[in-house]
């Protein structure tokens, strides 16, 4: 006699879905399509968000930034070959800025992509993003689902977080698998992030660095504000009264305004400061590596920083501190008290203070200007009065003006609200971080744009109407890369590389998707739509007309040889 036991299964859709959610993991930003449709139709019917995207780097931007805002890694799912290539410029991204995201993409059979036999959207996906991001993983048994997203969640978030990829070719999804074994197979991470406290006698050198330092300087950069340590930085930076600067990502750990900001000196105290504090900023680029005209006077570093390969990474580290920036600040003020360190000479203050006086009043200068029409100054002087009342705004900005005036323009009071392009100085994270930190945080997001810097995602206006995204986008329209007056010298009709269609409407371009645009040619029409748009909580973008002569084109490198500019 037989008989028929029905035998619950559960299959790879629904295993991936259950192991995002097993790990507090609700939302997934992606794009559709063979074979991951089925996938997002699943998590939304199961109670996670998907955000559909119009391209797959946006969506990748969302999940990074969603990952630097909370701690947890962002996903990103995109269908295979093209579609995860689209996704990995932000997987690269992402790594490169330390943002803790996961990157799910679709893939061809391992029998197909090894004999290489030409499959629908083909490739070696995996080998591909190893290069590019932290970690990669493929899963080819149902069983494995659980253990691998829960290698993907530990690895982009412990250590230095990154970005991951993870592998899911198509026959995957479709395996069954037994219901019971499926649930018991589901991994929970814990303690993904560790704490790694440093060294006491790591602690002990750097006290002992900063006891005979005369002019001491912090720096704070992208990775202190990720630490989510708050209190004990602002205490650090207080009970210690070192003046700091902010890197742009990490404006808002202490309130632009705060007495101790030396960004208004942020030359002078680069060239002067004898010690320097590095808390979660790496002397890449953005520093000048450490060294030259930038940094004068020999320093004597002491580095804050998770992975210890980063020191003497660009220059000799007299005080390396190994953990994470948490652990090692809250070691430093533990140490303060018995340390014996004098708050910094009223010397070095002085010049600190007058330094910043000199160049506020030069600035003041700048922003008091009203020319027609408008420059970057006079747009940037609107916007940061305007969001002044709006302590705990997002803030998203790019471009190249737009994003130099802009960081040292508009304060930030708060800190994690200040998205920008980064460490790789990449254009088109502008759309896509807007809604991430907007679905993320369910809070209005401002994202002042360059218009070639907007052009990159702003497909995703759509994205923005059709989910009802309190996002206001402003374009710094300016009719071009930098500026809008570049000529073709050969006369032909071609218009010059650099150069855009001549005041464009883009507030015609949210209109079609039902948003609210506006057109701001003065600072208070820009004034009056952004408090509009803020205020409504709805998708909205301001065309704000920039004097096409205004810009300067950063990093010429033709500049830099006299025989190319002598053509000029
Ligand atoms: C993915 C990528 N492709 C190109 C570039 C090179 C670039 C750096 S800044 C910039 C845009 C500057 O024009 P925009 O109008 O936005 O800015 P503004 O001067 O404020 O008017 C480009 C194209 C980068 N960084 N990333």
């Amino acid at each position: 006699m037989t008989h028929n036991v029905s035998v619950e299964v559960t299959d790879g859709f629904h295993l991936v879905i259950d192991a995002l959610k097993h790990n507090d993991i609700d939302t997934i930003f992606g794009l559709v399509g063979i074979p991951i449709t089925d996938l997002a139709r699943l998590a939304q019917a199961e109670g996670m968000r998907f955000i559909g995207f119009r391209h797959e780097q946006n969506a990748g931007n969302a999940a990074a930034i969603a990952g630097y805002m909370t701690k947890k890694p962002g996903i990103c799912l995109t269908v295979s070959a093209p579609g995860f290539l689209n996704g990995l410029t932000a997987l690269a991204n992402a790594t490169t800025n330390c943002f803790p995201m996961i990157l799910i993409s679709g893939s061809s059979e391992r029998e197909i992509v090894d004999l290489q036999q030409g499959d629908y959207e083909e490739m070696d996906q995996l080998n591909v993003a190893r290069p590019h991001c932290k970690a990669a993983f493929r899963v080819l048994k149902a069983e494995d689902i659980g253990i691998g997203i829960a290698r993907a969640i530990r690895a982009a978030v412990s250590g230095r977080p990154g970005g991951v990829y993870l592998d899911l070719p198509a026959q995957l999804l479709a395996q069954t698998i037994e219901a019971g074994h499926a649930q018991r197979s589901l991994v929970k991470v814990i303690d993904a992030a560790p704490r790694q406290l440093p060294a006491p006698e790591s602690v002990e050198r750097a006290l002992a660095l900063l006891k005979g330092a005369k002019k001491p300087l912090i720096l704070l950069g992208k990775g202190a504000a990720y630490a989510q340590a708050d209190a004990d930085i602002r205490a650090f930076v207080e009970r210690t009264g070192i003046p700091y600067l902010p890197m742009s990502m990490a404006k808002g750990l202490l309130p632009d305004t705060h007495a101790q900001s030396a960004s208004a000196a942020r030359s002078f105290v680069l060239a002067e400061a004898d010690v320097v504090v590095l808390v979660g900023a790496r002397l890449n680029w953005l520093l000048a590596h450490g060294k030259g005209k930038t940094w004068g006077k020999p320093k004597q570093f002491v580095q804050i920083d998770i992975a210890p390969t980063e020191m003497d990474s660009n220059v000799a580290i007299a005080a390396p501190l190994v953990g994470d920036i948490g652990s090692c600040v809250g070691a430093l003020l533990a140490g303060l008290d018995g340390a014996g360190i004098d708050k910094p000479d009223e010397e070095w203050l002085g010049a600190i203070a007058q330094r910043k006086e000199q160049n506020t009043a030069k600035m003041a200068a700048l922003l008091d200007r009203n020319p027609v029409p408008m420059n970057f100054h006079s747009a940037l002087r609107s916007i940061r009065d305007v969001l002044k009342e709006y302590p705990d705004i997002n803030l998203v900005n790019e471009g190249a003006n737009t994003l130099d005036f802009a960081r040292s323009i508009i304060d930030q009071y708060q800190p994690r609200k200040r998205f920008d392009s980064g460490t790789w100085g990449i254009m088109g994270i502008g759309m896509g971080f807007a809604i991430g930190a907007a679905v993320t945080s369910g809070k209005p997001v401002v994202a002042v744009e360059g218009d070639s810097a907007f052009g990159f995602s702003g497909m995703e206006l759509e994205t923005i109407c059709r989910y009802e995204l309190p996002v206001t986008t402003i374009v710094f329209n300016n009719n071009g890369v930098y500026r809008g007056t570049d000529v073709n010298p050969t006369g032909g009709k071609d218009v010059a590389p650099t150069v855009f269609v001549k005041n464009a409407r883009y507030d015609k371009m949210i209109e079609a998707f039902g948003g609210i645009g506006y057109h701001a040619t003065t600072p208070e029409e820009l004034a009056r739509a952004l408090s509009e748009a803020i205020a409504a909580g709805k998708p909205a973008l301001i065309n704000a007309v920039i004097d096409e002569t205004a810009g300067t084109e950063s990093g010429r490198l033709t500049n830099l040889n006299p025989q190319s500019a002598a053509k000029k």
